[in-house]
């Protein structure tokens, strides 16, 4: 695939191009390669790729740093028939507003393109003589929407962590063109429910697994979710199974079922504090420790928006700033002791939805917005 030609035309078709790229996590080279060779073409920036991550930096020696930072990969493609949310995408007209749908519209290949635009313009800038108030360094990343363990993001960060440094960083995951202040934290649990193995035409030999998985189901399914207000913004906590699996065969009473727990936790608990509610819950259902384990973890972050980076960065893009309840990587930057904040077009509410979309306008306020704030204009 080849982006160079859109980065200096319309972002609404740069994003088109871009989700027309498929990059379900693990799968983001052909993506990776579009983009480091447009970065490539432009000039005047310092590119480095470590696997399918690419940074990019200006060098012009100004005092301060910018962070810009979006993921590749996105969540896979819909299975439901019809879906629109897919690859390849498609425009509608709706309300008279130019509509784009496919995987990653919203979360958050719309915020690629509004980074690669902004590289854009940056360069031209500079090779126009411009200067620059503050350096800056685009992140695109992989391995984003799956376990922590396989991040590119975190990968680099641990690697050569003096590429990250910063003194505010935006991660343009969709906000629908508000600041989203830090993020709520995820944790993974299995739980394994034991049964006995029994040929189905005498179950009474056996012992259920999947149907033992009932008392831990409605101790979730009764569970009521907290919201916690952290420095003025709620955040909307949750915890659900998220998979299910067991049973071998149409004839065989299942021995063992998995059921994997989801805990979305608001930035007021550290992650040993969400692990130990969790621990609390699956007690009520009756679950042992020896039947549980933490499978995936992320920290929350908490919003900090008092801190005059994003003080000037709210001021600079209007709006009434709103919680993050997903999480993002402004959670990684904030525990490197980087500031940082959610910023993207697109509405959250979309994200990983089979009919994902992004309005054309929403990809362009977005664009003049950091545009203005970076440049100036
Ligand atoms: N390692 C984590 C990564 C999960 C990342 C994902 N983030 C988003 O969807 C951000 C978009 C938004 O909420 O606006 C998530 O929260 O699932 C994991 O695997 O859980």
């Amino acid at each position: 695939m080849d982006i160079r030609a859109l980065l200096s035309g319309d972002v609404a078709a740069l994003t088109e191009a871009i989700i027309g790229c498929e990059s379900v996590s693990g799968n983001e080279k052909a993506l990776a390669d579009a983009v480091e060779s447009a970065l490539q073409d432009l000039g005047g920036l310092s590119l480095h790729r470590d696997g399918d991550t690419i940074i990019a930096r200006t060098e012009t020696g100004a005092g301060q740093r910018i962070i810009l930072a979006g993921h590749l990969d996105t969540v896979p493609l819909p299975s439901t028939p019809g879906s629109r949310g897919t690859v390849p995408p498609s425009w509608e007209q709706i309300d008279g507003e130019q509509v784009l749908y496919g995987r990653g519209a919203t979360d958050m290949k719309g915020g690629v393109a509004v980074q690669l635009k902004l590289a854009d313009d940056v360069a031209a800038h500079l090779a126009a003589g411009g200067s620059l108030d503050r350096d800056i360094t685009w992140v695109f990343y992989d391995h984003e929407e799956v376990e922590a363990s396989k991040s590119g993001l975190g990968r680099v960060m641990r690697s050569v962590p003096e590429l990250l440094d910063g003194d505010f960083a935006v991660l343009l995951e969709p906000t629908h063109g508000v600041v989203e202040g830090g993020c709520n934290g995820t944790c993974r649990f299995e739980v394994t429910i034991p049964g006995v193995a029994a040929h189905s035409g005498r179950a009474w030999m056996g012992e259920n697994a999947i149907h033992g998985t009932a008392g831990l189901l409605q101790v979730l399914s009764d569970y009521t979710p907290q919201t916690i207000t952290v420095e003025g913004l709620d955040y909307r906590e949750g915890l659900n199974a998220v998979r299910i699996r067991g049973g071998v065969a149409g004839n065989v009473i299942p021995d063992s079922t998995v059921v994997e727990i989801n805990y979305r936790f608001a930035p007021d608990k550290t992650e040993e504090q969400a692990h130990a509610h969790v621990r609390e819950v699956l007690a009520e259902a009756g679950i042992s420790a020896d039947q549980q384990k933490v499978t995936d973890s992320s920290a929350a972050a908490r919003p900090g928006l008092d801190h005059p980076a994003a003080q000037a960065f709210i001021d600079a893009v209007g709006g009434e700033p709103m919680p993050k309840y997903g999480w993002t990587d402004v959670a990684r930057f904030s525990a490197q002791g980087v500031p940082a904040v959610n910023f993207g077009p697109g509405d959250p509410l979309l994200a990983h939805s089979d009919d994902e979309h992004v309005t054309a306008q929403a990809l362009r306020d977005c664009h003049t917005a950091l545009h203005r704030w970076l440049l100036g204009g």
